[in-house]
């Protein structure tokens, strides 16, 4: 009689790396020493000093979207090439490894959400603070009403010259930064408005209430999705921006990257 381990060695025949989400250091350790296989930590902070480390801006909850996220990064740093089979080990209870999939990394896998913080124009961490403060948004809404909301991160300039304000921008002249805990009450409380918020590379709130006025030729965003869609995909075609969008109507949040959808996440799930 075959046990459990031969009725699974299909899962891990001929594996060319291994990928460890957020291992603690005792269990990175055991695999550290395998022979002929790599290994390549993927996680918020690099805790176990691997040679081999790809990080996580945000821990994503679906884990198709975390095995995404850490392959394209492992690609992108040639960690691993494209055509490997490659065997993810991750969390889906607990926070111990439980799941393992077996997953050729190929063109398909890539997404565009590893590109989306580690080639940005904006700082990485821009991203994530905005990516964060949108989540939170689509979580709470706006004194507990549904909101949406539009930010077009990095290339400001560039934004600014596609598009026209459509009030007075409260944030002229103020030099604030997304992140900080009071602007991301003022940012919320200025989302019931209509428009866009400019947001620098660098994280500097450049304006609220803008009408972006992109080029919308050849834009091409999922079918059902409305002007404010069009307009996050359009402007980062446009423009070297990334656009981070919450549906006031499904309640998800988006992102665009040269002109395409990168991103979707249901914020309640974080
Ligand atoms: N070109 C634009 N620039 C900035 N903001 C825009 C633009 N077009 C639409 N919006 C904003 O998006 C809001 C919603 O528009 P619409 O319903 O058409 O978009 P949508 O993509 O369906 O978004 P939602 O899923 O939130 O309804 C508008 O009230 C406006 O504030
Ligand atoms: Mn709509």
């Amino acid at each position: 009689m075959e046990d459990i381990g031969e009725l699974f060695d299909g899962l891990f025949a001929d594996v060319d790396a291994v990928v460890l989400f957020s291992p603690s250091g005792s269990y990175f350790e055991r695999f550290d020493d395998l022979e002929e296989t790599d290994v390549v930590v993927i996680a918020t902070e690099n805790s176990v000093g691997a040679d081999s480390f790809v990080e996580l801006p945000l821990d994503f909850d679906e884990v198709s979207q975390r095995v995404k996220f850490g392959l394209e990064g492992a690609l992108e740093q040639g960690f691993i090439d494209g055509g490997d089979m490659v065997v993810c080990a991750t969390s889906v209870f607990d926070g111990t490894a439980d799941t393992v999939s077996r997953v050729r990394a190929d063109e398909d896998v890539r997404s565009g959400v590893y590109d989306l913080f580690a080639n940005s124009r904006a700082e990485a961490a821009v991203i994530k603070n905005v990516l964060e403060l949108v989540v939170e948004l689509g979580k709470k809404g706006q004194k507990g009403e549904p909101v949406g909301a539009l930010f077009v991160v990095g290339d400001a300039g560039k934004v600014m010259n596609k598009s026209r304000p459509l009030s007075y921008n409260p944030f002229e002249k103020s030099h604030v930064h997304v992140g900080d805990p009071i602007v991301n009450v003022m940012l919320k409380e200025f989302s019931r408005l209509d428009g866009a918020f400019v947001i620098s590379d660098s994280g500097k709130i450049v304006s609220a209430y803008r009408y972006l006025e992109p080029s919308a030729e050849g834009v091409d965003i999922p079918k059902g999705l409305g002007t404010r869609h069009m307009a996050a995909g359009a402007v980062t075609r446009d423009t070297n921006a990334t656009a981070i969008v919450l549906s006031e109507s499904d309640g998800l949040v988006r992102a665009f990257k040269g002109g395409e959808l990168v991103l979707e996440i249901d914020p309640e799930d974080y």
